[in-house]
C-alpha cells in the first residue's frame, strides 16, 4: 500500500476513535472543559471552590443515601474503572490463551467488550462474540477467564440478543456470612407470590412463590432445607395468626419441625405417625382439595385466601421417606398417589406443596417433575444439578455440587430459578434458629386471642 494512502487511513482511524471517545465521555469532558475555561477567564479559584463543593455534595449524598449514591456515582465510576484497569488492559492475552480468539490470514479476530457493569459482589461485561461462536464456547472456558481476570467465578449469560453472551465475573461472595431470620412482617404486606425468605447474591430479597405453585427443595444432609422451610413458614405467620393460611406439616424425621409443632397442630396440621398418621394426613389433604375444587368449579377460577377457605401449605420434610423408604409398599403406594393428587390440581384452589429431600435422583422420587419451582441447596453430585434445575443448569453457573459443606458459609445456599430469568441465580436463606422457632411460637400464641376468628388483610373474605 503506498504510504501516503497508509498515513490517510491512519488519520482518519485516529478521528474516529477521537469521536467515539468524545462521545462517550462527554460528561466528564465537558465539565473538565468549563472548569478550564472558567480558570483561563477568572482565575483558579473559583474551580477548586467549586470542585471541592462538588466533592462534599457527593459525600453528603454518599453518607445520606449510599444505595443510590452507589447505583448512580459509585458503581458506574467503578465499571468504568475496571473497564480500563482489568478487562481492557488484560482482554487480548486472556481471550488469546483461553482459546477464545481466532487467526486468519495472519490477522487476530477478537470478541469485543462492548459493556461493562459493576454491582456489590460482581462485574458484568457484555461481550460481542465472533461470528459463529456460541456461548457454550465461553462457558468451557470459564476457568481461564476467571483466573485471567483475577476472580472467584465466571459465570456466562445469555446476553439479550444473538452473538453476545454477558460473562458475570464474582468478586467477592456476599452470601458468605449467615442472614439471620427475617423480621415478621405486617400480614397486609404478606405476598404469596412473593415470600421474602432470603437474598440474592446481587442483594436483592429472595422472594419464593407459593400460591400457584409447588416447590421442591433439594439438598444433601446438612445443606440448610430447614432453613427454607422455617423462613417460609416464619414469613407466613401473619397469615396464620389471621386464619388465611394453613400449614400442614408431615414430618418424617421428627427434628425438623417438631420444633415448632405447637404452631401447626395450632394453625394446620401435625403428623410424625411413621405407621400411617402420615400418609392419612396428605389423604386428608387431597380429599379437602378435591371438595374445594368441586365446590369452586363454574364459580371462580382464581384462588384467595378467606377465613373459609384458606391457602394450605402442605410441608413434607423428607419426601423420599414416604415415596421411597417407608418399608410398607401399600403406605408408599398410597403416599404417592395423593401427593400426585395435590401437586397435579391442587395449585387453582389454594394448596401448596413444600417438599424436601435429599436425594435428587428419579428412583427416590419420579414426582420431581410436578413441581414447578425446585431449588438445589449443597449437592453432593454435580450430575444431580440438572436434575433439579433442568438441563443446562450447571453449564449455566449453577454449582451447587461446590457449595461449601462448612454451615457458616454455606448452609442455607443454594440455586433458584426465576421467573424473570432463565439463568440460575444464586440465593441464602435466612436462618430460623431454635430460639426463634421458640419465639414464633410465643409470638403467635400471644396474638392469637386477639384474632381468634377474625379475617385478615387485603384478600380477606373474597373467596
Ligand atoms: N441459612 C443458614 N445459615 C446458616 N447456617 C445454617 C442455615 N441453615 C442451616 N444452618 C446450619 O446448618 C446446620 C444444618 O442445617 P439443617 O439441619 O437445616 O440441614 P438439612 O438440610 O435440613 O439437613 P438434614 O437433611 O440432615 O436434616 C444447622 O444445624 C445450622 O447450624
Amino acid at each position: 500500500m503506498p504510504e501516503g494512502l497508509v498515513l490517510l487511513v491512519n488519520f482518519v482511524r485516529f478521528l474516529v476513535r477521537l469521536t467515539v471517545f468524545t462521545v462517550r465521555n462527554a460528561l466528564p469532558l465537558s465539565v473538565l472543559a468549563g472548569l478550564g475555561w472558567l480558570g483561563y477567564r477568572v482565575g483558579w479559584v473559583l474551580p477548586v471552590v467549586l470542585v471541592l463543593v462538588a466533592g462534599a455534595g457527593l459525600g453528603a449524598w454518599a453518607v445520606l443515601d449510599r444505595p443510590e449514591f452507589l447505583r448512580w456515582v459509585g458503581y458506574p465510576a467503578r465499571a468504568k474503572w475496571r473497564y480500563v484497569r482489568v478487562y481492557r488492559r488484560d482482554w487480548q492475552p486472556v481471550i488469546v490463551m483461553a482459546g477464545l480468539s481466532r487467526t486468519h490470514k495472519g490477522r487476530e479476530y477478537l470478541p469485543s467488550i462492548k459493556r461493562v457493569r459493576c454491582g456489590p459482589s460482581s462485574d458484568r461485561v457484555l461481550v460481542q462474540m465472533l461470528k459463529g461462536q456460541a456461548p457454550d464456547v465461553w462457558e468451557q472456558a470459564t476457568p481461564n477467564l476467571a483466573h485471567g481476570f483475577g476472580s472467584s467465578l465466571v459465570r456466562v449469560r445469555a446476553g439479550g440478543r444473538p452473538g453476545r453472551v454477558w460473562l458475570e465475573f464474582v468478586r467477592k461472595d456476599v452470601l458468605a456470612t449467615p442472614i439471620p431470620a427475617l423480621p415478621i412482617a405486617a400480614a397486609a404486606d404478606v405476598d404469596l407470590s412473593g415470600l421474602v425468605i432470603g437474598r440474592c447474591e446481587d442483594g436483592a430479597p429472595w422472594r419464593l412463590r407459593v400460591q400457584g405453585t409447588h416447590v421442591l427443595v433439594a439438598g444433601a444432609t446438612g445443606s440448610g432445607k430447614g432453613s427454607v422451610i422455617w423462613s417460609v413458614v416464619r414469613a407466613l405467620l401473619p397469615l396464620m395468626i389471621a386464619g388465611l393460611v394453613e400449614v400442614w406439616a408431615i414430618d418424617p424425621k421428627r427434628m425438623e419441625l417438631s420444633f415448632g409443632r405447637a404452631l401447626f397442630e395450632r394453625y394446620g396440621r401435625y403428623s410424625d405417625d411413621p405407621k400411617g398418621g402420615m400418609v392419612e394426613l396428605l389423604e386428608a389433604a387431597a380429599k379437602d382439595m378435591n371438595a374445594r375444587a368441586e365446590e369452586f368449579g363454574g364459580v371462580t377460577r382464581s384462588f384467595t385466601p378467606s377465613g373459609r377457605h384458606a391457602f394450605r401449605l402442605i410441608i413434607v420434610d423428607e419426601l423420599a421417606f414416604l415415596t421411597a423408604y417407608c418399608p410398607d409398599r401399600d403406605l408408599r403406594k398410597r403416599a404417592e398417589a395423593a401427593l400426585a393428587i395435590l401437586t397435579t390440581q391442587g395449585r387453582s384452589v389454594g394448596y401448596c406443596v413444600l417438599g424436601a429431600q435429599q436425594d435428587a435422583r428419579k428412583e427416590v422420587n419420579n414426582l420431581r417433575n410436578l413441581f414447578p419451582d425446585r431449588m438445589a441447596l449443597r449437592l453432593d453430585e454435580s450430575e444431580q444439578v440438572d436434575m433439579i434445575l433442568g438441563d443446562g443448569a450447571r453449564d449455566r453457573g449453577a454449582h451447587a455440587d461446590e457449595i461449601s459443606s462448612i454451615p457458616q458459609i454455606g448452609a442455607g445456599v443454594g440455586f433458584v430459578r426465576l421467573e424473570t430469568t432463565p439463568d440460575p441465580v444464586r440465593v441464602r436463606a435466612a436462618y430460623v434458629s431454635d430460639d426463634d422457632i421458640s419465639a414464633m411460637v410465643t409470638y403467635a400464641l400471644a396474638h392469637d386471642d386477639d384474632q381468634n376468628g377474625d379475617t385478615f388483610g387485603p384478600a380477606a373474605g373474597a373467596a
